[in-house]
Formats: structure tokens, sequence, C-alpha cells
């Protein structure tokens, strides 16, 4: 029999994790840009402590989706809340939404005349008002934890993509999100980088955190989501587990999706 106490865990571990209360919830939100139209009638509820993985071909809308949630991008009609109460418009609150809900991006978007601390560190200073001690010793905890702490008084461009995009997951944990929206945070990395971010990215979803991942990464799909999300043309077309997912997928649509990229 197998001895449970010292079992590696597995990825089901993150997976079968039961997940808790609605905290992102979109309600037939509907977004233009111009003539295109780029989310359709989108209904989408992230609970709690769950990993929601989107996917699907170029220009479907995934990362448009992601950016609406954090409001980078307003949305034409419906409604999307977080924790119950709608999104702010601006000032403070909205503020607060972009400390509350953490965002990634492919191009990392580190400030590039401040040392890796000082990205880590700032946020909280400014935003949070926490005493620059404290900050500094939170800063210092995360990238500890992302496993740049070796890096800290270097300036972001002396550093390798990979590590760079673990400077900004840091960063964004520094404002103690309730949720992380990461959008592609691994396209712009060398292969042999992939892995050093979806590490961290894993280790964020066994510790509970609620994650929106817009990805090319099926691994970490099967790896981490408790839930895949495909869309296509603005809509989202199907959700499920990704084992029944990538295993059977309803649509022609993902089978068609699944059969080019799982090919090559
Ligand atoms: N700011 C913008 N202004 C005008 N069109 C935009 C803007 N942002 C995105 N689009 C268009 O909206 C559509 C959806 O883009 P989006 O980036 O959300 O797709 P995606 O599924 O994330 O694609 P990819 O996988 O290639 O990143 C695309 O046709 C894109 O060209």
């Amino acid at each position: 029999m197998a001895d449970s106490m010292t079992a590696e865990p597995r990825p089901a571990d993150v997976t079968t994790r039961p997940t808790g209360e609605p905290l992102i919830v979109l309600d037939h939100v509907e977004k233009h840009f111009g003539e295109l139209h780029v989310l359709r009638d989108v209904n989408l509820t992230i609970h709690r402590g769950e990993v929601v993985v989107v996917i699907g071909p170029s220009g479907s809308g995934k990362s448009t989706l992601c950016r609406t949630i954090n409001r980078l991008e307003t949305i034409d009609s419906g409604t999307i809340s977080i924790d119950g109460k709608p999104l702010p418009a601006e000032g403070r609150e909205l503020a607060r939404l972009r400390a509350d809900v953490g965002m990634v991006f492919q191009s990392f978007n580190l400030f590039a005349h401040r040392t890796v601390l000082e990205n880590v560190t700032l946020g909280q200073v400014k935003a949070k008002g926490v005493k620059p001690a404290v900050a500094k010793a939170t800063a210092m905890d995360l990238l500890e934890r992302v496993g740049v702490a070796d890096q800290a008084a270097k300036r972001p461009a002396q550093l390798s993509g990979g590590q760079q995009q673990r400077v900004a997951i840091a960063r964004a944990l520094a404002m103690k999100p309730k949720a992380m929206l990461f959008d592609e945070p691994t396209s712009a990395l060398d292969p042999e980088m992939i892995n050093e971010v979806l590490d961290v990215m894993v280790g964020l979803a066994q510790d509970g955190m609620t994650m929106v991942v817009v990805t090319h990464e099926m691994g970490f799909a099967r790896r981490a989501a408790h839930r895949v999300v495909f869309m296509d043309a603005g809509q989202v077309v199907e959700e499920a587990e990704p084992e029944t997912f990538f295993t059977a997928p309803r649509s022609g649509r993902a089978k068609d999706f699944l059969s080019k990229i799982l090919t090559h």
C-alpha cells in the first residue's frame, strides 16, 4: 500500500481541491472594438480558490476578457462583479480593484528605472500605505518565494525574461490580491524559462489562489486548472474540467482547435 505520508503531491491535489463561493462574476458581458464584436454574451463565474484556464484561437477575445475583469477595458453592456460588488469606474475604488485583482502581462510591465526590490515595494507603500520597512520585508519574502531574491538590487533589464516575469508575479502578490489574472504570462519567454514561471504559478494554485490564466500552455491547464474555458469568436463555447475537455470536447469548434494544437 502506498505510504500517504511520504507520497509526492500530485497535480490532482490542485484540481480536486474544492473551491468556494463565487468571487468573479461576468453576466451577459458584451464588448465591441468599433465594428468588431469581441465579447458576445459572456457569462462566467469564478469561485474562490478556483483556477480557470482560458484557451482558444488567436483573436477569440481571451485577452480582452481578462482585461475587462481588471477594468483595463470597459464593457458595452452586462455586468462584472468582484466579491459581490460591481467594478468601480475610477479613483480610489479602481486602485483598490487593481490591488485586489493582480494582473500579470505577457510583457512583464515592470518599472524599468526602479530596482527589482523597488518594483515589489512601491505599490504597497503608495497604494496601501504600508510602512516602507514592512513593505521591503514583504517584498524580500516574495522575491525569495519566486526564486529571485538574489536579484533584488538589479534593474529589470539586467534579468532574464523568466526572472522578470517572476518579479512581476511577486509585485502583484505584494498587494495581497484576492485573485490573480495572467494574460499569456509565458508567451514572450524562451522555452527554457517557461517552466520556471509555470512552476511558480502551480505553487500559487496549490496555495489556493483564485486564478484566471489565459495561456497556450496546455500542460499547465492539465496540471493546475479546475476548469478550462474555451473561447471562440468572442463566445464562451465550452467549459469543462481539463481531463474531460482534452479527451472529450463536446463542440465541433473545440475539437477543431484541439486537433490543430495537440498534433503539432
Ligand atoms: N484595443 C483594441 N482595439 C481594437 N481592436 C482590438 C483591441 N484589442 C484587441 N482587439 C481585437 O479584438 C480581437 C480580440 O483580441 P484579443 O487580444 O482579446 O484576442 P486573444 O484571443 O487574446 O488573441 P491572442 O491569442 O492572439 O492573444 C482581435 O481581433 C484583436 O485584434
